[in-house]
C-alpha cells in the first residue's frame, strides 16, 4: 500500500451559465499514511467530490500537488481504485467476471483472476452470488460487488465517494462493518467521502471536516477495532465525537 499526499490543492471551475469562476477547492493539504483510513465530511458544495476526482486523476487541479507513494498524480492509474455512489456493473457479465475485470485488464490469466475474484467475494460474504448477473442481485448486493470489484484490483489507495448512500439503513450498517473488516485484513490506504457523520466516525482513523474548500479540522478517532455497530452506538467516545463533528459540519 502507499501513502497519499495532497499539497495546497486548488480547483477553480468556470461556470458557463453564470459566466464566472467558481472556486471549489481553495487550499487543501492532507496526508494519509500507508494503510490509514481517512473520512472527509462537510456540507454540500464544500468540494469533497472535486478533491476525490482530482486524486483519482479524472480532473486536473488548478494548483497544488497530489502524490501517491511519492509519485505525482498525472491522470487515472491502477494504483488508485474508485467506488462511487452510483456505478455500473457490467450487466452482461456474471458477478465473478465483474470482479475479475480489473485483473483481466492487467493481463492476469483466467484461472488466477477467478481465484482472486472468489477470494474477495468470500471476504464480502458473496460467494453464493458468483455466477449470478447484476440484475439478479439486490441494490445492497450490487453495491457490495462494486466495492469488491475495486478491491480486487488491489489498488494502493482506495477512493470512495458516498458508496453506501443509496442503500437502506440496515444494509448500510452491514456494509460499513464489512468494509472495516476487509480493510483491517488488507490495510488499504482509504480516502472516504460522506455526508453521514456517524459513518465517517465509525469507519475512520481520522475525520477531516471541510468547509468552503478548506480543511477546517482534522480529528483522530481512537475507537478500538474491530468496530461493530451494536457496540459502537453505545460507546461514549463515539457519541461525543459524532456530536462534535456534527456540530462542526453544521457550522461549516
Ligand atoms: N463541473 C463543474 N462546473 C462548475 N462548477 C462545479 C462543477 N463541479 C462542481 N462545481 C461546484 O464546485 C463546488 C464544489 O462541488 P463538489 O461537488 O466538489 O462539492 P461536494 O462537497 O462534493 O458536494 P456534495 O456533498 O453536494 O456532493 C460547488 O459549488 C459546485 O457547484
Amino acid at each position: 500500500m502507499k501513502s497519499l499526499e495532497i499539497r495546497n490543492l486548488q480547483k477553480t471551475y468556470f461556470d458557463p451559465y453564470a459566466g464566472t469562476k467558481v472556486t471549489a477547492v481553495q487550499d487543501v493539504s492532507l496526508d494519509i499514511r500507508e494503510g490509514e483510513f481517512v473520512s472527509v465530511v462537510g456540507p454540500s458544495g464544500c468540494g469533497k467530490t472535486t478533491i476525490l476526482n482530482m486524486v483519482a486523476g479524472f480532473l486536473p487541479a488548478t494548483g497544488g500537488e497530489i502524490r501517491v507513494g511519492g509519485r505525482p498524480v498525472k491522470g487515472p492509474g491502477a494504483d488508485r481504485g474508485v467506488v462511487f455512489q452510483s456505478f455500473a456493473l457490467f450487466p452482461w457479465k456474471t458477478v465473478l467476471d465483474n470482479v475479475g475485470f480489473g485483473p483481466k485488464m492487467r493481463g492476469v490469466p483466467k484461472a488466477e483472476r477467478d481465484r482472486i475474484a472468489r477470494e474477495y467475494l468470500a471476504l464480502a460474504g458473496l460467494s453464493h452470488a458468483a455466477d449470478r448477473y447484476p440484475n439478479e442481485l439486490s441494490g445492497g448486493m450490487q453495491q457490495r460487488v462494486g466495492v469488491v470489484r475495486a478491491l480486487a484490483n488491489d489498488p494502493d489507495v482506495l477512493l470512495m465517494d458516498e458508496p453506501f448512500a443509496s442503500v437502506d439503513a440496515q444494509t448500510r450498517m452491514t456494509l460499513q462493518e464489512e468494509l472495516t473488516r476487509i480493510w483491517q485484513e488488507k490495510q488499504h490506504t482509504v480516502l472516504f467521502i460522506t455526508h453521514d457523520v456517524g459513518e465517517a466516525v465509525f469507519l475512520a482513523d481520522r475525520v477531516v471536516v471541510l468547509s468552503k474548500g478548506r480543511v477546517m479540522r482534522d480529528i483522530p478517532v481512537t475507537l478500538p477495532r474491530p468496530r461493530v455497530w451494536d457496540e459502537v452506538t453505545e460507546d461514549e467516545d463515539f457519541k461525543r465525537l459524532s456530536a462534535e463533528v456534527l456540530h462542526m459540519v453544521r457550522a461549516a
